[in-house]
């Protein structure tokens, strides 16, 4: 019987989770089939930490992002509850969710991590000290202090180990206090050791009074004797879920027993994997028929369809099982008074201008200590710049010096246009942080682009920009006079800032870098065509008309055509190029 309630709680009531998948490439157009990942789990989180185990494709990855309210509502039905209540817009404020690739700023070193997610996360009325005092408290209590000043790495910058890398996301989620927190695949990658010293830190962190939910693949018996609650799944079914020290006496009572020795969480996914029968019967008949248990092995296939069966075969034993109605008992009467959350509307801890301000320091220490792509830039575009300026230097005022200045105005909008195709990295690599970041709340996706535009965009895209106008346009000796300089730099940077944006719009939507740059790519150059350079814009056929309004290239190629001709005579009381309206 259940008496005391104080403690926090989650529970998921026959919850499904559908997923639309289609086949192969190649049937893009083919009707997409329903995949059902989830089956009616039925489950509970106590304080203290419960593993989701089970093998690769049960749905561990699935079901944590779910509780962690980190899915999409579409394919979820269900009931999933804290304390008896929804969860509410701001669960993912108030929880820690530390994903399996370790997604944080390379070129920031572990205090500055942290220090990061408690500036954004905390409230802004407490002191610099406080949060300084509070970083170094999660520092000691991860064991980091003495690598607190290390960059933690880049793929190409070689930083902390990975141990120490994945105990740096855990410090950014451990830092607001989380009374709830999400691990997915925490152990991934790291060697036995280190996975060991990584559960025996969320031990303790559950054993302060917090819900740690992990999903993991395979745990060492050192570490699943750690662990207080076991949720099994196969194939997106509860294969047991209680007390860790119950799991081995339930598969007793169903018929299968433990061989001594034998690490429980292997002897688990054997059993849903069918390898225990098989190992047995395997082993049976390679004595009696002499052959080799790998050639038994090899005899048999089909397994995921084997595997399936297997999991709805265990799944419909658990669920005539007294810890199956017990856990259908506790959650029944932890649920029985279902509230609305409170909050209906997205918060945020800190202020939008804190968040800019922070976000942009962040920005501005990544570009430091990453300067090539800025210098990158700056350089080609002084090179662009000088090469330009000698192939049209000093124009003359005839038909000839005519042509040349139309060349010089289409060659700098080209210039604008492709440099900024490399813009598509600026966002595709930090896409994943972002992401992370926005979803738990640690910044708002209007302070994020706000602080790119000032301490990425700007130094990165427009001032090399301005470089090359301010070169070229001596150089050519383009219309002299000021006003007319100044527009000639204003459409220089607003050229590449739209390319940026295009850039950022792609990369926001293709996730494939290479495909995102070809796309890229094929716009601009489309763009090219229609810049009215190439082709006399009104010869074309009329159903492609259209194409010329979505050109950047048309608008500042026509913009600059504009400003240099508007007031040049090319021949004596003939001015060439009379104001007009030119779309
Ligand atoms: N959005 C989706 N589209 C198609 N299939 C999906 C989707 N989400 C999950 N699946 C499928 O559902 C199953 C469970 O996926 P999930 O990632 O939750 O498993 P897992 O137990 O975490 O696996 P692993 O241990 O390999 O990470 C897999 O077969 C996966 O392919």
């Amino acid at each position: 019987m259940i008496s005391n309630f104080k403690e926090n709680v989650i529970t998921c009531s026959n919850l499904n989770y559908r997923v639309n998948v289609r086949g192969s490439c190649f049937s893009l157009f083919s009707k997409p089939y329903e995949k059902l990942v989830l089956k009616s789990v039925n489950a509970l989180f106590k304080n203290g930490t419960t593993a989701i185990m089970g093998p690769t494709g049960g749905g561990k990855s699935s079901l944590l992002d779910i509780l962690a309210d980190r899915k999409s509502t579409s394919g979820i039905e269900g009931t999933i509850l804290m304390d008896g209540k929804e969860r509410g817009l701001n669960f993912k404020s108030i929880t820690g969710y530390v994903t399996q690739e370790d997604v944080i700023m390379g070129t920031l070193t572990v205090k500055e991590n942290i220090m990061f997610s408690a500036n954004m996360r905390l409230p802004s009325k407490l002191s610099k000290e406080i949060k300084k005092f509070m970083v170094e408290e999660v520092l000691d209590e991860l064991g980091l202090t003495d690598v607190g000043d290390s960059r933690v790495g880049t793929e190409y910058l070689r930083g902390v180990s990975g141990g120490e890398r994945k105990r740096t996301c855990i410090g950014m989620e451990l830092i607001i206090r989380p009374s709830i927190l999400f691990l997915d695949e925490p152990t991934s990658g790291l060697d036995s050791s280190t996975s060991y010293s990584v559960i025996c830190l969320l031990n303790e962190l559950a054993k302060k009074g917090r819900i740690v939910v992990l999903s993991i693949h395979q745990a060492r018996y050192g570490i699943f004797k750690m662990i207080d609650n076991l949720l099994l799944l196969g194939n997106g079914s509860v294969i047991y879920h209680g007390p860790t020290e119950n799991a081995l006496p339930y598969f007793n009572s169903i018929g299968y027993q433990c061989e001594e020795f034998n690490n429980p969480a292997d002897f688990f996914l054997d059993v849903i994997n069918g390898d225990f029968d098989k190992t047995k019967s395997f082993i049976e008949s390679s004595k009696e028929h002499n052959i080799s248990i790998s050639k038994a092995f090899e005899m048999s296939d089909r397994k995921s369809r084997f595997i399936k069966q297997r999991s709805d075969k265990l799944a419909r034993l658990f669920e005539k099982s007294k810890y199956y109605a017990r856990v259908v008992e506790e959650i029944h009467q932890r649920n029985a008074s279902i509230n609305q959350p409170s909050c209906k509307k997205i918060q945020y801890i800190t202020s939008f201008t804190t968040q800019i301000l922070h976000l942009s320091h962040r920005t501005m220490i990544n570009s430091k200590r990453n300067p090539a792509s800025m210098f990158a830039q700056i350089f080609v575009m002084i090179l662009l710049s000088i090469l330009n300026g000698l192939v049209y230097y000093h124009v003359e005022n005839n038909i000839s010096g005519l042509t040349n200045r139309v060349g010089s105005i289409f060659s700098t909008t080209l210039n604008m246009v492709f440099i900024n195709l490399a813009a598509i990295e600026l966002f595709i690599k930090e896409k994943p942080l972002f992401m992370h970041e926005n979803t738990g709340r640690y910044y708002r996706v209007s302070s994020y682009f706000i602080a790119k535009f000032f301490c990425d965009i700007i130094p990165i895209r427009i001032f090399p920009a301005m470089v090359y106008g301010a070169i070229v346009y001596w150089m050519i000796g383009l219309h002299c006079n000021l006003a007319s300089f100044f527009t000639f730099l204003a459409f220089c940077c607003l050229t590449s800032l739209t390319t940026c944006s295009l850039a950022f719009a792609i990369s926001a939507g293709i996730k494939n870098f290479t495909l995102a740059q070809v796309t890229l790519a094929f716009l601009c150059v489309v763009m090219m065509i229609f810049s009215g350079f190439m082709v006399n814009l009104d010869s074309i056929k009329p159903y492609l008309q259209w194409i010329k309004w979505l050109s950047i290239v048309r608008y500042s190629f026509d913009g600059l055509l504009i400003n240099e001709l508007q007031n040049l005579t090319i021949c004596q009381n003939y001015p060439f190029y009379r104001k007009q309206k030119f779309w």
